[in-house]
């Protein structure tokens, strides 16, 4: 039996259905992450499991107990909120403790928990300061420590890297990944930076308004994503419309003049002469001087981002966006005829969704 499960969850606000029959399995020590744009109910899920919000339906079971609608303080969860919400009045080592002292333990054990989970943050030096002589990072590892100390049998992490700039936040990605896993602590955390949840997790929730779309692996969820929307969401992508077609040699579809046949691995459930979409991730094409490729096109427009060029190309199926590792080779310039290729177990067929799932 999983160590928490979500059956069915759902949460109606009057006519709005912020979680709509959402159901999830999480392991013990498991790190999962719940991905998806602005306002496809992750906070909301997030707040039925901390408590703070009745689920209008469905059930939550911690550790084999039904805790569905058990008040926040009986579910003894630990939770990093965005702002952090440090006491500001208390030195470090006073806001890990609290928690702790909350739960009346003894001056020593407090003392030793509180040593323990400093160390495990690298805050140890930090112990005499307030949250306001913290940098962002220090002040996150501070919530990071004082929701683990209290060793709770689940982590609630919501948004806890959005409020940190882009090196810092990179950083903390490993860092945070390193402390669950020291702490063993079984995690949730909502996050919309699909990089954040690639890096961090062992399983990724994509959702969209309020149901599940995909429950994966990261490699899983980037290399198969199910859906259009998945595959530019997690990740960026080309998409291709096509018409497949069935040969003795299996599926087909045209690009451009030539036929292309899908490996058996590409194979899907679209049905033949149905209008489906092509994905090719940017890191998949090759890009080549004129002539060595299969696709002709045009350099449109080029961007350097240190460790990698990303050059879109006009071509005769649209723009594509090629990314190429910044490794000393060739650079291509605006203007220029260049051919394109790539393997072609590289290309994911997926079915064309409806037209509101059109736009990523
Ligand atoms: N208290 C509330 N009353 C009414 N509607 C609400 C309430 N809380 C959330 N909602 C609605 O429920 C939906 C899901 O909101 P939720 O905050 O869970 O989304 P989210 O995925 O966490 O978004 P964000 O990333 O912007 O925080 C949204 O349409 C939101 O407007």
């Amino acid at each position: 039996m999983s160590f928490l499960q979500l059956h069915g969850l759902t949460k109606k606000f009057a006519e709005v259905t912020a979680v709509d029959d959402l159901s999830l399995n999480v392991e013990k020590g498991e790190f999962v992450s719940l991905l998806g744009p602005s306002g496809c109910g992750k906070t909301t899920t997030l707040q039925m499991i901390a408590g703070f919000v009745d689920a209008t339906a469905g059930s939550i079971i911690l550790d084999g107990k039904d805790i569905t609608f058990a008040k926040p303080n009986e579910r003894g969860l630990g939770i990093v909120f965005q702002t952090y919400a440090l006491f500001p009045h208390m030195t470090v080592e006073k806001n890990v403790a609290f928690g702790l002292e909350m739960r009346k333990l003894s001056g020593n054990d407090i003392a030793a928990r509180v040593k323990e989970a400093l160390a495990m943050a690298q805050l140890e030096k930090f112990a005499q300061r307030y949250p306001r002589e913290l940098s962002g990072g220090q002040r996150q590892r501070v919530a990071l420590a004082r929701a683990l100390v209290i060793q709770p049998p689940v982590l609630l992490l919501d948004e806890p890297l959005s409020n940190l700039d882009a090196n810092l936040r990179e950083e903390m990605q490993f860092e945070l990944r390193r402390i669950q896993q020291q702490a063993g602590t079984t995690t949730i955390m909502v996050t919309h930076d699909q990089a954040e949840a690639l890096s961090v997790s062992d399983r990724v929730v994509v959702m969209r308004e309020g149901s599940v779309i995909q429950i994966d692996e990261p490699y899983a969820m980037y290399e198969n994503p199910a859906t259009p929307f998945i595959s530019r969401f997690v990740g960026k992508t080309n998409t291709f419309p096509v018409t497949l077609t069935r040969s003795p040699q299996g599926r087909q579809f045209e690009l451009d003049g030539h036929r292309i046949t899908l490996p058996h691995s590409a194979d899907t459930a679209v049905d033949d002469g149905s209008e489906a979409l092509v994905s090719l991730r940017p890191e998949k094409i090759l890009i080549s001087r004129q002539g060595q490729g299969r696709f002709a096109g045009k350099v449109q427009n080029s961007f350097f981002l240190g460790n990698l060029w990303m050059y879109e190309v006009q071509t005769a199926f649209g723009l594509v966006t090629v990314s190429v590792i910044n490794n000393h080779e060739q650079v291509y310039t605006t203007g220029e005829a260049v051919s394109l290729d790539w393997h072609e177990d590289s290309l994911k067929v997926l079915a064309a969704e409806r037209t509101g799932d059109r736009q990523a």
